[in-house]
């Protein structure tokens, strides 16, 4: 070893670097102040009540002063004040914290945390102020006044004081450019987004400027309904009701106070901006919690509170922090059991705000494995069987708790569920809707076979469609206008030949009419007769996708930032042979006057028919675009205009 030494640090050089840079934010000196304030009384509060204090404890409190024309600002408090012993100790050593020492000393006193640990909040007064003095008496027996003056150089100065109060006054004596701290407006606006809630009145002009009590440091049982909703109001004004909140508490093996609340969720809501609160012992850190709580529970609203969460070290160290992992996994649990605890107790409150909730339920499922395995069973889908209704001869026993989740006329039910009814009829298969207007041709064509839909119409279910899949291996997902159902078919129609002539069913007639009149290559024409009890009441035709060229195309458009998706070209179009329009088209196809031109008005009307039954199709998909649309309303009219002439004639 050539040498040992200690690293040595020049306090002319290092002095500046801690007043400019160590908080960005100028504005944070007064949290900084007032929380060496608080953390003052609470101390003497301790000592106290240890018996070595006999002094007044009861009317605590902060008073902030502004002296206009002298350019200060005063901030004193009725804390335990401090020696000139320890003015050196603790105030002339930079980075030097009593806090350690304090707590090691009143361990078992401590029912309110300290707030300062670094030894380093005070020096920030002087990113704002030229000169800062303290005027301390401190509480022990015989105690003098002290008077600390430093002019943000590294000399001080400190003298006695014929202070007779116990506590401390900070004198700043502001910058010229720092003047606006000296606004009564400035200052509550920075005590109420700081200093709000904590657990002292912090005074100015004589009004108090702070709420002073930390709803989420009660116990959740002193809190009634009405305390929490208040709370949220008061944190978010002019705002929905929320639906639902988490109270927060456990001290171990982290500490985390907190009340977070589920809002009702706009469509448009930004999934990556948080908006809670994060604090520390009371006092208002951040406005965003990203890396502290997990990503899909960033659109709740409220208060985290936890003095574990390092907060004066880099943001993407945090990620990485093992104790906010952990506080976050917490977070995540105690959502779900809350959640839980809701669908047990309240089904129907559960269902009514589904909407929202599920989009945390769903997101949490796709981006957690433990949040999944806890919420699995409680992710609901609206459906279309009617779960009011009288209970069936022959249901299971399931048939009670499924009665519960009907709300407001509409049924909601669990997989589990939904498969214990519908597996015998449908096998794995689960069919839903994405659009409950434009596929309610296909949701009443499979609810009048019986067939149960499951309504996946949230804006987020494009996503989870796809995991439900990878979930549920053995189960199909069928969009209600993927395929069509073989129980649709009757069977007994299907080869019914009706012409004789030429030996062709009436499907086959049928098909070629269709493939002749529209003259579309890229569309496969499909003619089934579709069972119905009430064949005018079924549709006369429908384009049916298959799920993957669908989800292809909301790839695409997806990766095209597309907000609508355009019919791919190449499509099904399904004509049911039972309904009376498309049969009457073979009558009319067949019309005998055939004119010079070649075809007979009736054939030609039979033609405009197919393309006018096509157009009505694309509707129910929403498929028509602006030009469609136009040669869809001439069409309708001159359909009109010939079916009238004909009528009249
Ligand atoms: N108003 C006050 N009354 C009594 N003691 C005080 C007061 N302000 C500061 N002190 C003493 O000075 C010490 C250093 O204060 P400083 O604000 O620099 O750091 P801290 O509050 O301990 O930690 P942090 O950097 O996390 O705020 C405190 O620990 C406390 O002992």
């Amino acid at each position: 070893m050539l040498e040992q030494g200690t690293i040595s640090i020049h306090t002319e050089n290092i002095f500046p670097i801690i007043k400019k840079w160590l908080y960005s934010d100028h504005e944070i000196f007064l949290r900084e102040l007032v929380s060496n304030g608080v953390d003052a009384i609470q101390k003497l509060r301790m000592i106290a009540r240890t018996g070595d204090y006999g002094g007044d404890i009861d009317h605590p409190e902060i008073t902030i002063a502004i002296d206009k024309e002298a350019k200060q600002l005063k901030i004193t408090d009725t804390g335990l004040g401090m020696t000139a012993e320890e003015v050196k100790k603790y105030i002339t050593q930079v980075a030097f914290s009593s806090a350690e020492e304090f707590v090691e000393k009143y361990k078992n006193q401590a029912d309110q945390a300290i707030i300062g640990h670094f030894g380093l909040g005070f020096y920030s007064s002087f990113m704002v102020a030229k000169t800062v003095e303290i005027d301390t008496l401190s509480y022990q027996t015989g105690a003098t006044g002290v008077k600390w003056h430093c002019d943000g150089s590294t000399e001080y100065s400190l003298s006695e004081s014929d202070r007779t109060v116990v506590g401390t006054t900070i004198t700043l004596t502001m910058q010229e450019e720092e003047l606006d701290y000296l606004e009564p407006a400035r200052i509550k606006e920075l005590v109420r987004k700081y200093c709000d809630f904590l657990p002292v009145p912090i005074k100015l002009d004589g009004e108090q400027i702070n709420k002073q009590k930390a709803a989420w440091k009660e116990s959740p049982s002193a809190l009634t309904k009405e305390d929490y909703l208040e709370f949220y109001r008061y944190l978010y004004p002019f705002q929905e009701e929320p639906l639902l909140w988490v109270h927060l508490n456990t001290d171990y093996p982290f500490v985390v106070n907190g009340i977070l609340y589920f809002p009702k969720l706009r469509p448009d809501i930004d999934v990556t901006k948080g908006q809670i609160k994060l604090f520390c012992n009371q006092v208002f850190v951040s406005d965003n919690c990203e890396e502290v709580i997990p990503k899909f529970l960033l659109p709740l609203r409220g208060v985290i509170d936890s003095s574990d969460i390092p907060l004066n070290v880099s943001r993407s160290f945090l990620q990485n922090d093992r104790t906010v992992r952990r506080i976050a996994d917490y977070i995540a649990k105690k959502v779900g059991d809350r959640l839980k605890e809701l669908y047990r107790d309240d089904p129907q409150a559960y269902a009514r705000s589904w909407n929202d909730l599920g989009t945390f339920v769903k997101f949490g499922s796709i981006n957690d494995d433990k949040f999944k395995e806890q919420v699995k069973d409680i992710i609901i889908f609206r459906t279309s069987a009617n779960l009011a209704a009288p209970k069936p001869e022959d249901a299971g026993d399931e048939w009670a708790d499924e009665k519960s989740l009907v709300v407001d006329g509409q049924s909601y039910t669990t997989l589990k569920d939904y498969l214990s009814r519908t597996s015998e009829k449908q096998g794995q298969r689960v069919y839903y809707c994405t659009d409950e207007v434009n596929q309610a041709t296909y949701v009443n064509l499979l609810q009048s076979q019986g067939i149960e839909v499951l309504f996946m119409d949230n804006y987020f279910d494009t996503h989870f469609v796809p995991w439900l899949e990878q979930e549920y291996k053995d189960l199909k997902f069928s969009r209600v206008d993927a395929e069509l159902d073989e129980t649709l078919i009757d069977k007994d129609k299907a080869a019914e030949i009706v012409d004789p002539g030429s030996n062709k069913t009436r499907s086959e007639l049928i098909k070629s009419l269709f493939e002749k009149a529209l003259n579309k290559p890229n569309v496969t024409i499909r003619t089934e007769p579709l069972k119905s009890d009430n064949p005018e009441g079924a549709p006369p035709a429908m384009i049916l996708l298959p799920e993957s060229t669908r989800r292809m195309q909301e790839m695409m458009a997806m990766m095209q930032q597309k907000l609508s998706i355009d019919l791919p070209n190449e499509h099904t179009l399904l004509v049911n042979t039972s309904h009376p329009l498309v049969q009457n088209l073979i009558t009319l196809s067949q019309g005998s006057i055939v004119q010079t031109s070649g075809q007979s008005p009736s054939a030609e009307l039979a033609d405009q028919l197919c393309a006018y039954i096509y157009d009505l199709a694309l509707i129910g998909q929403r498929g028509l675009d602006a030009e469609g649309m136009k040669q869809f309303s001439q069409r309708a009219s001159s359909v009109l205009t010939r079916l009238t002439t004909m009528a009249s004639k």
